[in-house]
């Protein structure tokens, strides 16, 4: 029986290391862990990450052919194939600090793998990794096991699934890239890998390239949805500059089939941890290789969507009478897209912060964040968020001018104004005549996700403020 093990159990290694469980019977599947908390909740009847469908996937192979451990050396020993999932942030000190991939956690998996490995393995990166990061690992791993004559083959194998559609995303995927060293070892490798994914993919489906084509493509593939959030944005500061409607711009857009339909929102910034990490990776890389230009026009990225961040918070605080000290304002959605309850990165960190610093007092409300992390985001300073929970700061100072709340009610009532920064759908089933009657006069919303019906608002008798619409007039005067 061929044996896998992931290493890494996180949003990348459980979800798809169930979902190779689940498709493939004949394969056991060992996810492990250096996090003792992460790994007894994927035992547990509370999954350590929320995403819609995981739950089933993972109690239909749990204790059959998939199980989670803290036991890293003897499943990685025993498995045939190794994929490796585990957090790649940004350096955040020494060369390359601020921009570099932080590969602290992937040398200390690759050189575990050297010391107990006992029998020839397939070495999957599942991570998003700088391009030629597969050289490394294949000298870490044969600088350190040369005398046992063990051989490695080391495969690039990104994954592309999204945050929140996770299982959807695994279980039908556009595609499924596997990278290569183009030897006759290495195509052998390539095949096996292959052949696991076909088990559900259909084959024309799955592309295979050289090592370092795989390697890019991925942080080429995170650079240019980013880049087209960027664009869209930076397009909705013209719209409610000329009176256009991003929307509709996004519409017409949107039906040129060389276009096409995807990432077009305009919203208040791109969150998640991986899109801005990746892209000052590949900045860094660009600038390693002497790419300036090239460097600075993926920069330019970042700071557009550090601009709708600011812009954001600049609108509210100059409608509010240029000044949101000791103002309640209610959030509503921290996490940074719907359907997950993950906050790295996410844009309502910055926002929050940007009012915090104009002394407002926030009342923060998302269905599935919990009080504890909110806190820790709004009081840490935003570079270990992507480290290992475990090794993160235990103790957050509670931020005193933040309240975390159980309903968009309780967040609104008294408030002078409401921010939406997660585009979760129970807001857009608010009864906001009712919020209305128990805010403060008068009683702004900014949407930063367009998700609420701006004239009915205004019916009702709201300042209403949606990213790329046209400004009305309190706005405009108030600008
Ligand atoms: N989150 C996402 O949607 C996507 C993430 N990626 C990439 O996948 C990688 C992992 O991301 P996430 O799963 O989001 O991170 P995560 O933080 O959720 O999971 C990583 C896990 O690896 C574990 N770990 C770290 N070092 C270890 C070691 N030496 N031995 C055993 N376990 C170890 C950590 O304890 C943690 O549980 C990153 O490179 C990321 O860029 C790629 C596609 C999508
Ligand atoms: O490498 C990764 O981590 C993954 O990053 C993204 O997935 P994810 O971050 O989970 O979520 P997205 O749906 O891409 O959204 C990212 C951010 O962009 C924002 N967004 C997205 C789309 C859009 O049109 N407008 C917009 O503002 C979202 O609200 C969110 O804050 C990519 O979509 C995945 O292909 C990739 O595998």
């Amino acid at each position: 029986m061929v044996k896998i093990c992931g290493i890494g159990a996180g949003y990348v290694g459980g979800p798809t290391m169930a979902v190779i469980a689940l498709k493939c019977p004949s394969i056991e599947v060992a996810v492990v862990d250096i996090s003792h908390s992460r790994i007894s909740a994927w035992n547990s009847n509370k999954l350590p990450i929320y995403e819609p469908g995981l739950e089933q996937v993972v109690n239909q192979c749990r204790g059959k052919n998939l199980l989670f451990s803290t036991d890293v050396e003897k499943h990685v020993h025993e498995a045939d194939i190794v994929f490796l999932s585990v957090n790649t942030p940004t350096k955040t000190r020494g060369l390359g600090a601020g921009k570099a991939a932080d590969l602290t956690y992937w040398e200390s998996a690759a050189r575990m793998i050297a010391d107990v490995s006992k029998s020839n393995k397939i070495v999957v990166e599942k991570s998003t990794v700088p391009v030629r990061t597969a050289e490394a690992i294949e000298k870490i791993l044969t600088y350190n096991t040369n005398s046992k004559g063990i051989k490695y083959q080391i495969l690039s194998n990104p994954e592309f699934l999204s945050e929140g559609t996770a299982i959807q995303d695994l279980l039908n995927p556009d595609r499924v890239l596997i990278g290569g060293n183009q030897c006759p070892e290495g195509l052998q490798a390539i095949q096996k890998l292959k052949a696991i994914y076909a088990h559900w993919v259909p084959e024309d489906r799955i592309i295979t390239t050289n090592l370092w084509s795989a390697e890019l493509s991925k942080l080429a593939d995170n650079a240019f949805l980013a880049q087209r959030i960027s664009s869209i944005n930076s397009m909705s500061a013209l719209c409610e500059a000329t009176g256009a409607e991003v929307s509709q711009v996004s519409h017409a857009l949107s039906k040129n089939t060389k276009i096409g339909p995807k990432f077009l929102n305009a919203s208040v910034g791109f969150g998640g941890s991986c899109f801005q990490k990746d892209i000052l990776n590949l900045v860094y890389i660009c600038e390693s290789n002497g790419l300036n230009e090239v460097a600075n026009y993926w920069k330019q990225v970042i700071k557009m969507n550090d601009y709708q961040k600011n812009r954001f918070v600049r609108r509210v605080v100059t409608s509010m009478f240029n000044t949101v000290s000791g103002k309640k304002i209610a959030i509503l959605g921290f996490a940074f897209k719907k359907d997950t309850g993950d906050t790295r990165k996410t844009p309502a960190i910055d926002v929050c912060k940007g009012l915090l610093g104009d002394n407002a007092c926030l009342s923060i409300y998302d269905p599935c964040v919990i009080e504890e992390q909110i806190q820790k985001d709004l009081s840490m300073d935003g570079v270990e968020f992507d480290h290992p929970v475990h090794l993160q700061p235990m103790n957050s100072t509670m931020v005193k001018q933040v309240s975390i709340v159980g309903d968009a009610y309780e967040a609104t009532k008294d408030a002078h104004g409401i921010c939406i920064l997660t585009e979760w759908d129970e807001f857009k089933n608010i009864d906001f005549q009712r919020v209305y009657d128990s805010m403060q006069k008068p009683a702004f919303v900014f949407d930063g996700r367009n998700i609420l019906n701006a004239e009915k608002l205004r019916e009702i008798g709201f300042i209403v403020y949606s990213i790329g619409r046209p400004l009305e007039q309190w706005l405009i005067s108030m600008a």
